[in-house]
């Protein structure tokens, strides 16, 4: 049996499952804040035939050390993903890969299972990103921008005059609530619709669309689109089925 974590910067999200299950047949699932201490030991003491754990950590070395340390209290040792050139079928075009987020070239090696095509892999989180995948398995480059969360902070935090929006998706808006959310959507999902632009004409051509807000915006997308939850698990879960990692790090 084993353990995947997620580390993003708003929570953690984690699943158990026996080696070599098919993408996203988790045995449990669930996610945690990061201070919420009580959460990974519950896990652990619920799956006591956790044998090899592995994750992603972009949400800094300090929760890293803090989750080894509560594996380590029962003889874990986390195998976390370093972003390298080459993993699991997909190379990875960034000009210095170790830069690559380790979420990001998790979810890369993800959707590299799911789908053979031309790909763009979206993960709509604290950030959104949105990664171009070729057919070949070369993952080509990608945008990053604040998610739709931080857009809608940031607004709220930085102006005299606009609240914390909590309105809805309108074609022309006539109210505040409602003007910032739907800009902040329109951002989103334009993102998203211009990097699929170049691979529109490739056959095969799907947008991967996973992460915590991925249902703000998904519906807005014109493009072939299929929603998968945890996709960074099922990369995760792929590099575990490569054998051990070559450089375990963290
Ligand atoms: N139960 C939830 N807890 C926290 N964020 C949630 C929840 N449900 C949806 N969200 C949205 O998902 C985003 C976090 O998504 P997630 O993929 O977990 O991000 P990250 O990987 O950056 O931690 C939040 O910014 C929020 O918009
Ligand atoms: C872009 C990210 C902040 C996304 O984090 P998330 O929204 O999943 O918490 C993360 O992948 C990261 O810190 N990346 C490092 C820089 C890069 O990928 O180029
Ligand atoms: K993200």
């Amino acid at each position: 049996m084993m353990l995947l974590i997620d580390a993003g910067n708003t929570r953690i999200k984690w699943a158990v499952a026996e080696p070599g299950a098919a993408p996203g047949d988790w045995l449990a699932h669930g996610s945690f804040a990061h201070d919420d201490g009580a959460a990974l030991p519950a896990v652990l003491a619920a799956h006591p035939g956790i044998r090899r754990v592995l994750g992603s950590n972009v949400a800094g070395p300090a929760l890293g050390v803090a989750l080894d340390a509560t594996l380590a209290a029962v003889g874990l040792r986390a195998e976390w993903l370093a972003s390298t050139a080459e993993r699991a079928g997909v190379r990875n075009g960034y000009g210095e890969p170790g830069q690559l987020g380790t979420d990001r070239w998790a979810a890369l090696i993800g959707a590299r299972r799911l789908h053979r095509g031309p790909c763009l892999v979206v993960s709509a989180g604290t950030a959104t990103t949105a990664d171009v995948l070729d057919a070949d398995g070369l993952f080509r480059g990608g945008v990053i921008l604040p998610g739709v969360g931080l857009m809608l902070r940031a607004l709220a935090r930085n102006t005299a005059q606009l609240p914390f929006a909590d309105g809805h998706f309108s074609d022309v808006p006539r109210n505040t609530a409602d003007a910032i959310v739907t800009g902040c959507l329109h951002a989103q999902a334009g993102a998203v619709e211009r990097m699929f632009r170049p691979l529109a004409e490739q056959p095969g051509a799907l947008c991967l669309l996973t992460g915590g807000a991925a249902g703000r915006f998904a519906d807005l997308l014109q493009v072939p689109l299929r929603r998968v939850d945890n996709l960074v698990l099922i990369g995760l879960a792929t590099v575990a089925g490569e054998g051990p990692q070559p450089a375990a790090m963290g």
